[in-house]
């Protein structure tokens, strides 16, 4: 699929600011580095109808089905993309309307294959799909669908997506790279199977979530669906039932563990910089143990950056923030605000990371907020030995709990009962840990609007449901969760809001970001320029209706200003090198409005591109 961006609306947009820049070379590389290459396929026939980049199926106008060689090889007449579009919408809608009654389970999984075949068929209809229902696909195509279609790869499977590096590759992968089809990659989701969702070790069946995370790519950030590549890595599983599956498609042998994982991670990262070198590469679901190391380990190295820890952070932290304003209350209060968290592995941590961080930018100091941080084994202080090093700076003395009535591992309950927290934030994957007693407990909350963040997935690993929390916490509450749910009625005339509180609407802005900067590594200034960007998008009305978070109806447009955002802070930062024709310089010299122009500008939209040259 080609760049489908014209050089005039270019042009135009770049004329349309006042720039200190050379615009009309910043035009020119635009548009060059738009169009990569003149797009006539190489292929003919039905290699071209069975290849789902460049199939338009009954589309095909005429002159391509002359010449390339697929007159006879389809019904005679041209569908336009609008009717073909309308076409697949018939058939999902009749899917819905056969499929109502029946288990979730199964409505989903339907909707997920009628939309995977499509996939397989077209590309540009299935992008094309995708976007324009968005609100209604994503839970299809990501959490949580992709969670029931991960635990069930091995029998879905039909056509491999992606790129499968196992332990045995070891000291070939420098050449399997080179098996990817497409010249340019952009965006890399990389995972290892070892901590999908909330649902644990998959294995190689964990697949399904690099998938899902580059959809939303396409969908949000405008990536060319020809540049994007999802990775498997596959050391193994750990988990008994896939080991005994013998129709389970990974390894069936035990994970790597040590310097045997690590070297053979060093490997494919190698490999994938060496053969694309301006890629961003995403780290998706590692278990915790070696998410933060991989992360220390190549983030001054690669422009890579952990979606869990860092991703989820920036969403988070937008979140409370929303919440201080939504008590009334300036930004400047965050640091009297106290806060629950709940799970202390990867992305728990990462949020009371960034959350420190914001606190000592708004104190000028090495504060010591009031936020306390449970795991299985409850409240952690500095009495609990073994404490992971990631984990350490946020524990609290023993001392400074004594003082409110806990002590090293009091339970949930207990903390939430003395603590009276502002906010709960759940990532801990334990789905009704925030029970009907801690809910309640809520209510004594000493904040006027008290906020239950029950961020973990797929649905039912969620900490509550929103009916529960503003069943037991009160109609007052504010609520987010990871996945989907439908607002809930007060049967008052009253709803409640659901906010879905997701990274996903910060990773495509970071990863388009970073790549239209050309940036060096992913700083912790581009990462705290998204959160921010995110927790300003939402105006006060919103927030004081409960709304955190965009609608993802809207998740281009705030995915744009993220990418604005992220490419601003990379150029500050000093990490940006530029894409193409636009070097550091140019991108220095965009304002801001420039530069969200020139974010929107590179996105790619499903249209289909001519396959031949025009006379
Ligand atoms: N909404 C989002 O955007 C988002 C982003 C990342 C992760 N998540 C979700 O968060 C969850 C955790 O992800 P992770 O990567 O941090 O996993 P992880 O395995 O690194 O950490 C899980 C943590 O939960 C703790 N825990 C387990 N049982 C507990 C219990 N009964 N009480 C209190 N704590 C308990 C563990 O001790 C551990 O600290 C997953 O369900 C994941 O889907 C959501
Ligand atoms: O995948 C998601 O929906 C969010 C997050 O990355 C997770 O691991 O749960
Ligand atoms: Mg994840």
């Amino acid at each position: 699929m080609m760049w489908r961006t014209t050089t005039r609306t270019v042009v135009r947009s770049a004329a349309t600011v006042a720039g200190n820049f050379n615009l009309r070379r910043f035009s020119m590389a635009v548009t060059t580095s738009l169009i990569p290459s003149p797009c006539i396929v190489h292929k003919r026939g039905a290699d071209i109808l069975h290849d789902p980049w460049f199939n338009k199926d009954t589309g095909f106008p005429l002159t391509e089905r002359d010449r390339l060689g697929l007159r006879g090889l389809l019904p005679p007449r041209v569908i336009s993309f609008e009717q073909q579009y309308e076409r697949f919408m018939d058939s999902y809608r009749s899917l819905e309307k056969n499929t109502a009654g029946q288990p979730d389970n199964i409505v989903s999984l339907a909707k997920w294959r009628i939309l995977n075949r499509l996939h397989d068929r077209n590309e540009t209809l299935y992008y094309k799909v995708l976007i324009d229902n968005i609100k209604d696909f994503a839970p299809i195509i990501y959490t949580p669908t992709v969670g029931l279609v991960c635990q069930n790869y091995s029998g879905l499977f039909r056509r491999p997506r992606g790129m499968y590096f196992s332990a045995k590759d070891k000291g070939e992968m420098m050449s399997i790279i080179y098996n990817w089809p497409a010249p340019e990659v952009d965006m890399i989701v990389l995972t290892d199977g070892s901590r999908i969702l909330g649902l644990g070790d998959l294995g190689v069946q964990g697949i399904g979530i690099p998938i899902g995370k580059l959809d939303m790519y396409v969908a949000a950030a405008g990536i060319n669906p020809q540049r994007v590549l999802p990775i498997m890595l596959d050391v193994g599983t750990n988990n008994e039932k896939l080991l005994e599956d013998h129709l389970y498609l990974g390894l069936r042998e035990r994970r790597l563990e040590g310097e045997e994982y690590i070297s053979i991670v060093d490997e494919l990262m190698e490999a994938l910089h060496t053969r694309w070198p301006k890629a961003i590469i995403q780290f998706e679901d590692f278990q915790f143990k070696w998410a933060f190391e991989t992360l220390e380990r190549y983030r001054n190295k690669y422009c890579m950056f952990n979606d869990d820890i860092q991703g989820t952070a920036g969403v988070a932290l937008a979140g409370l923030l929303g919440v201080v304003r939504a008590q009334g209350q300036p930004l400047s209060d965050f640091v009297n605000q106290k806060i629950v968290v709940v799970g202390a592995g990867s992305a728990g941590l990462g949020v009371l990371k960034m959350a420190y961080q914001a606190v000592s930018r708004m104190t000028g100091t090495t504060a010591n907020p009031q936020f306390y941080l449970i795991d299985k084994d409850g409240l952690l202080t500095k009495e609990r030995s073994g404490v992971d090093s990631a984990a350490a700076p946020f524990v609290k003395a023993v001392s400074e709990v004594q003082s409110i009535g806990l002590r090293e591992g009091s339970d949930l309950l207990e903390v939430v009962k003395k603590v009276k927290p502002h906010v709960l934030l759940g990532l801990s994957g334990v789905g009704g840990i925030f029970n009907e007693q801690v809910l309640k407990a809520m209510r004594d909350s000493d904040s006027p609007k008290p906020a239950i963040f029950a961020m973990s997935n797929p649905t039912d690993n969620a900490e509550c449901t929103p009916a529960d929390a503003f069943k037991h916490a009160g109609e007052n509450i504010v609520f987010g969760s990871g996945s989907p749910f439908q607002n809930v009625d007060h049967g008052n005339g009253k709803v409640g809001y659901v906010n879905q509180a997701n990274n996903m609407y910060l990773f495509p802005g970071i990863g388009l970001g970073a790549l239209l900067s050309g940036a060096r590594i992913v700083s912790d200034g581009m990462l705290q320029a998204a959160s921010e960007c995110l927790a300003s998008y939402m105006t006060d009305e919103e927030i004081q209706k409960g709304k955190f978070y965009p609608s993802i109806g809207s998740i281009r447009s705030i995915t744009a200003e993220v990418g604005a955002a992220v490419l601003r802070a990379a150029v500050v930062e000093k990490v940006a090198e530029g894409r193409g024709e636009v070097g550091p310089k140019e991108l220095k010299h965009m304002s801001k409005e420039e530069t969200v122009k020139y974010v929107t500008s590179n996105m790619w939209y499903p249209v289909y591109s001519p396959l031949v040259h025009e006379k």
